[in-house]
């Protein structure tokens, strides 16, 4: 254990400050990087041997009632899914990808120029949950909430608005879909849009907010000891992420073992955030997942993490609460939950919780094998 920060980086990764690293010349992983070992608890689902252990794939061209019973089944008992056939054109997915491995291929100085503000929410940065860890993550991030213009004008002063026009019409794809995603996972509650008020007059959830966060994992020289992105839910109503070809995404079931999400060409993953678990009541969790690193390649994922209007009071649905079934969680707005999140992390939704469940299990336990406080 080297006695002194300074002496901490000779040959290490080079820290331009106190939180950034430039990960490309990093030869091993520094003790400020460095985890308890992380893959001692795969298990032979790693590898997808048991369908019944594989997280769900849902082609979304099946007949609208198989859809709706896969999705309520997925949402069920495992909380995320993979979907094909949805509709977003290859080559914009594509285009992403492109447009993100140009953003963090830029040299770390010139990142740092669009670094996200401390009370800032779009821009670059180390993951946003680091604070709540002694380690830092084996991965960089870039938000964008609202128009990316400003962010990405400071990454490439002359050639910002390509990355701006793909990003756009990629959020505006997303909404879409994440619109026709929540009727298909209300419907399978029995909910329709006579029950949600905040959907808007024809339901087309036309006020709901989104942000776009882009991941990059670079390549790691000991993986087993470095963590991408640690334990945590999402708080949104759901979550649709893209990953490229390199697998990393792992989620629980029930407090068990990690389970890899393997990358399948073309699909999309969306997993179920706080505040759908909360509107459900429960029925529909949220799940609880993180990203590992591997040592040969680079890894981007991107996020889109949907939610309601800000400002808009989330509740147990009244369809799904009766006397045998009471009201589990308090309303909140998501502009609140995201407070209480950037707050309490992982203990966000025990903490609008209303009252104990009977086994005295509360919601999400912390997986994380390493804690503070
Ligand atoms: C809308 C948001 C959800 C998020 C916080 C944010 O303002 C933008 C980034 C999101 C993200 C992505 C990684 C995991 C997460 C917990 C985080 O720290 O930043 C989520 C946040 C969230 O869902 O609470
Ligand atoms: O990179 C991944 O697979 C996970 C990313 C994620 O969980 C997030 O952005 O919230
Ligand atoms: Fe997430």
């Amino acid at each position: 254990m080297p006695a002194r920060l300074s002496e901490a980086f000779i040959n290490h990764p080079v820290h331009l400050n106190q939180n950034h690293v430039d990960f490309n010349s990093a030869k091993e992983v520094p003790d400020s990087y460095t985890w308890p070992p992380i893959h001692d608890d795969s298990s032979p689902a790693d590898y997808g041997y048991d369908v019944d252990s594989s997280v769900p794939v849902i082609d979304l061209s099946d007949p609208i009632s198989s859809v709706k019973g896969q999705i309520s089944h997925a949402c069920e008992s495992w909380g995320v899914f993979q979907i094909t056939n949805h509709g977003v054109p290859t080559d914009l997915l594509e285009k992403v990808q492109t447009e993100g491995k140009r953003l963090f291929s830029l040299p770390l100085q010139q990142k740092l120029k669009a670094a996200r503000a401390p009370d800032g929410i779009s821009g670059y940065g180390v993951a946003r949950i680091s604070s709540f860890f002694p380690k830092l993550m084996w991965s960089e991030g870039f938000t964008i909430a609202g128009s990316a213009v400003d962010h990405a004008r400071k990454l490439w002063p002359q050639d910002y608005i390509n990355f701006c026009e793909v990003m756009e019409e990629y959020e505006k794809e997303m909404k879409l879909l994440a619109g026709r995603l929540m009727w298909l996972m209300l419907g399978s509650l029995g909910i329709n849009k006579e029950d949600l008020q905040w959907a808007g007059p024809e339901g087309k959830f036309k006020d709901s907010c989104g942000a776009l966060q882009l991941n990059s994992y670079p390549a790691c020289p000991d993986p087993d000891r470095a963590m991408g992105l640690a334990a945590h839910t999402d708080s949104t109503l759901l979550t649709v992420l893209y990953q490229n070809s390199t697998s990393g995404l792992q989620v629980t079931r029930d407090g068990g073992k990690w389970v890899t999400v393997p990358p399948i060409s073309g699909a999309l993953i969306v997993n179920i955030g706080d505040l759908l678990h909360i509107l459900s009541n429960g029925r529909y969790p949220s799940v609880l997942h993180r990203a590992v690193v591997n040592r040969k390649c680079h890894r981007l994922s991107v996020a889109y993490l949907y939610g309601p209007p800000m400002h808009v009071q989330i509740s147990p649905l009244s369809k799904l609460v009766n006397l045998n079934n009471p009201p589990l969680y308090r309303s909140v707005t998501w502009s609140e939950y995201l407070g209480t999140k950037a707050k309490h992390f992982n203990k966000a939704l025990s903490s609008v919780r209303l009252c104990a469940p009977l086994n005295g299990i509360i919601d999400v336990k912390d997986h994380n094998r390493v804690k503070v406080g």
